[in-house]
């Protein structure tokens, strides 16, 4: 088990290039379940849930093959094998074998998803679209049976504004006879992104990327090449350490307009941000003034930026309300940001941060993947070193961060955790 030093105080000079969006890649990878032949998927980033899902594929009989950001996936053989428990809890995105199988086998057994625990996380509107859409759901000791004798298309309309569920029922519908019509649909770059592919294998999927999808169901779905669009939360969570301790910083392969709501509040902050085609350029300014952000449902400000902006926020002059709208809990970090003397309180779904505090480096603990990233922001900034523990999150979702961060200049290196070391952090 390892843990990442960070010697805080350098500024971060340089490129840093994006990688393929974890959440587009975590769901294009269970989509190739409902091809019949090859799909080829182009730009994955190096994280561990591509791995675990990949090693999933493999276990229902997928044929797997990386080379590099590519891979290509056999699913000729795959079968309806059942994924209880195991592999499957390691993350979030293991949810979508749940549509992705019940869509090509008409069953599918799959155990509870795991992923970042940000309070509870119901998977009830999923459910609700499966059951809309023709199957019988049943959750036995953890798992979820999903049987249908055939899927036909319906109107589902979301009661909450779900990427989860929306992108699970567009797998299930695709081969599904007739219509299915989802109102109230989430609306991120990552569902156009796997509408994108299962168009290129055959589907017939209208209004991805507004609040009401059209999928007309198809007999056969065949594979095709796809290249994934790039990272927009790590992406937002490099413009973020770029603007903590960037002093000339290039972020390259980005989509500008996936980061709007971001690039808004950086410069009310008075951050210098100009805008290239695929690449951002942040310049040191003459210090950073608070503001207050509010999560909310996609073309608003991510949650998943959130932490990483709180961090930021302990540098700015003044108070900063942050406000978690999607998940009311996703506190965690705050009280390893005031271990390194951060001044925040927690009321309810927001926390205040008062600045500026000069942090002090300190050992602390990733209790989730964004979290993590910032620890990693906060680390940056303080004096002395930063010892993070808990690196299988931010495994999760952030592709070779190490030797990313070492380009930009900064002092970050892993080192083995000691016997001792281990013990405290499986008992903390
Ligand atoms: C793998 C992946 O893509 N993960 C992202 C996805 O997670 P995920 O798909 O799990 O998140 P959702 O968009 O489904 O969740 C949004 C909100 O809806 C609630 N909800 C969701 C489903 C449901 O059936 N019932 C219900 O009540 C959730 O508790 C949450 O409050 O979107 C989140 C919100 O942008 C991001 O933080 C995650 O990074
Ligand atoms: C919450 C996240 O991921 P997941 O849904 O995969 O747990 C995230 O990417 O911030």
């Amino acid at each position: 088990m390892q843990k990442l030093l960070i010697e805080g105080g350098h500024l971060l000079n340089g490129k840093v290039r994006i990688s393929g969006a974890k959440n587009s890649a975590v769901a294009l990878l269970p989509a190739s379940i409902l091809a019949d032949t090859k799909v080829i998927i182009e730009g994955l980033p190096d994280i561990s849930d591509v791995e675990t899902l990949s090693y999933l594929l493999e276990e229902i009989g997928g044929e797997v093959e990386r080379k590099g950001q590519t891979v290509h996936i056999d699913p000729a053989h795959m079968t309806a094998m059942p994924l209880p428990n195991g592999r499957v809890k390691k993350l979030r995105a293991s949810y979508y074998f749940m549509g992705a199988m019940l869509g090509r086998f008409k069953e599918a057994v799959i155990g509870l998803p795991g992923g970042c625990y940000l309070g509870p996380r119901p998977i009830d509107q999923h459910i609700k679209g499966f059951e809309a859409l023709g199957a019988t759901v049943t959750n036995e000791q953890g798992a979820i049976y999903l049987r249908a004798k055939e899927l036909k298309g319906a109107r589902i309309y979301l009661d909450v504004v779900s990427v989860g569920a929306t992108i699970n029922i567009m797998l299930a519908a695709v081969k599904a006879k007739g219509r299915t019509v989802i109102e109230n649909a989430a609306r991120e770059p990552e569902i156009i992104d796997v509408a994108t592919l299962l168009t290129s294998m055959g589907a017939r999927i209208k209004g991805a990327g507004t609040d009401v999808i059209r999928i007309d169901g198809v007999e056969q779905l065949t594979g095709c090449m796809h290249t994934i669009i790039p990272d927009r939360i790590e992406a937002g969570t490099y413009t973020i350490m770029a603007a903590a301790q960037g002093e000339k910083v290039l972020i390259d392969n980005v989509i500008p307009q996936h980061l709007e709501p971001l690039l808004a509040k950086l410069r009310e902050m008075g951050v210098h941000i100009e805008e290239g085609e695929e690449q951002l350029l942040l310049h040191r300014g003459n210090g950073l003034k608070s503001v207050d952000i509010k999560t909310l449902v996609h073309p608003g400000f991510p949650t998943d930026l959130q932490q990483p902006f709180t961090a930021l926020l302990t540098k700015a002059e003044g108070t900063g309300v942050v406000t978690d709208t999607i998940y009311q809990a996703r506190f965690k970090h705050i009280d390893e940001l005031k271990r390194m003397n951060a001044q925040i309180k927690v009321e309810g779904s927001s926390a205040i941060v008062q600045g500026p505090t000069p942090l002090e480096g300190a050992k602390v603990k990733a209790s989730d993947l964004r979290a993590g990233a910032s620890l990693i922001v906060a680390g940056l900034m303080a004096n002395g070193v930063t010892e993070i523990t808990g690196l299988e999150h931010i495994d999760r979702g952030y592709a070779n961060l190490t030797e990313k961060l070492d380009e930009l200049g900064a002092r970050v290196w892993r080192e083995e955790m000691s016997e001792k070391e281990i013990q405290q952090f499986q008992n903390s």
